[in-house]
């Protein structure tokens, strides 16, 4: 099936308005709904230096206020991350031919692949961004089928991030776990433990001609354990916080944590799953690597 990508329509020559299919209703419009200024999100350093205690209870009240914080000092090198990006933008430059040969097909419920949203939502309306998306962990999920094989460095680069989001992920956990008052190990074991699910989202949101009327990424909470992504330096997530928007300043290097739908459920509601959404640009380019983590389907 033909499908129009998102990038080809931005870059296929002049377009000036936006076609209708990307105007969302007047609320929902980012013109209408701006995030409050003066509110920033919790940043948590997450070095080996700090207090323990203080570091298990800032994550707490930023799990209870927001199910969303940044965190700095995780320990995955700048240059990883760097090399993470270069590799998810190179792919994104290939010809669209070849980009094509990665097609996923939502209809069949499978979403490995390069993708475009296509499923209307009830008010008819898709979303402005390309991604792809593959599994990362476990091995007997991994299908490498749905990797970009160009740039060649893809697999080695992304097999380095996997390891070290496992890692940061098991630190997470356990942080969590403790500000539940229970064991550290316990949310991992209620995720399944080594079987526990990664998958990446390389997000590609094109310059918008009227990035006013539409967005990247609708409002939704997601339905992974934690979230973990990075941004290129392009701003454009926004978290709902007390019936209002709040904008994520984009800080170098520090990681988004967002709490699904699953801590959610497993902390019986204490720890929120946030909703947010992802808001577009006109002169540049937002690209963001989500990692998913979830239980086992
Ligand atoms: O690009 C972003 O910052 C958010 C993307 C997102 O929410 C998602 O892919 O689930
Ligand atoms: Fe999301």
């Amino acid at each position: 099936m033909e499908v129009e990508r998102v990038q080809a329509l931005a870059y296929g020559g002049e377009l000036k308005e936006l076609p209708t299919q990307f105007i969302r209703p007047e609320h929902e419009r980012p013109e209408n709904s701006k995030p409050i200024e003066g509110v920033t999100v919790p940043v948590i350093s997450l070095s080996s230096q700090r207090d323990h205690d203080v570091v298990v209870n800032e994550i707490h009240e930023a799990c209870k206020q927001w199910g969303f914080f940044l965190i700095t000092d995780h320990g995955i090198p700048s240059t990883l991350i760097q090399r993470l990006q270069e590799v998810g933008q190179e792919f994104f430059k290939l010809p669209q031919e070849e980009k094509e040969a990665y097609a996923n097909d939502p209809s069949t419920g499978k979403f490995e692949g390069y993708g475009t949203k296509m499923t209307k939502n009830v008010e008819q309306k898709v979303e402005w961004l390309d991604y792809f998306f593959h599994f990362m962990s476990p091995k007997s999920k991994v299908n490498y089928d749905f990797w970009p094989k160009n740039p060649p460095t893809y697999r080695e680069v992304t097999e380095e991030y996997n390891r070290e989001i496992l890692r940061v992920t098991n630190e997470l956990l356990e942080l969590l776990s403790e500000g539940l008052g229970l064991e550290g190990k316990t949310l991992k074991s209620h995720l399944g433990n080594e079987e526990i699910e990664v998958e990446m989202k390389i997000n590609m949101y094109p310059p918008c001609p009227q990035p006013e009327l539409a967005l990247g990424v609708e409002p939704h909470t997601d339905m992974s354990a934690l979230t973990i992504l990075v941004p290129n330096d392009v701003p454009g997530l926004q978290v709902w916080k007390d019936g209002r928007w709040v904008a994520v300043n984009y800080l170098q290097d520090a990681l988004f944590v967002n709490l699904g739908d699953q801590i959610e459920v497993l902390s019986n509601g204490k720890y929120k799953s946030v909703l947010h959404r992802s808001v577009v640009n006109k002169e540049r380019t937002r690209m963001s690597w989500a990692v998913f983590c979830a239980p086992p389907a």
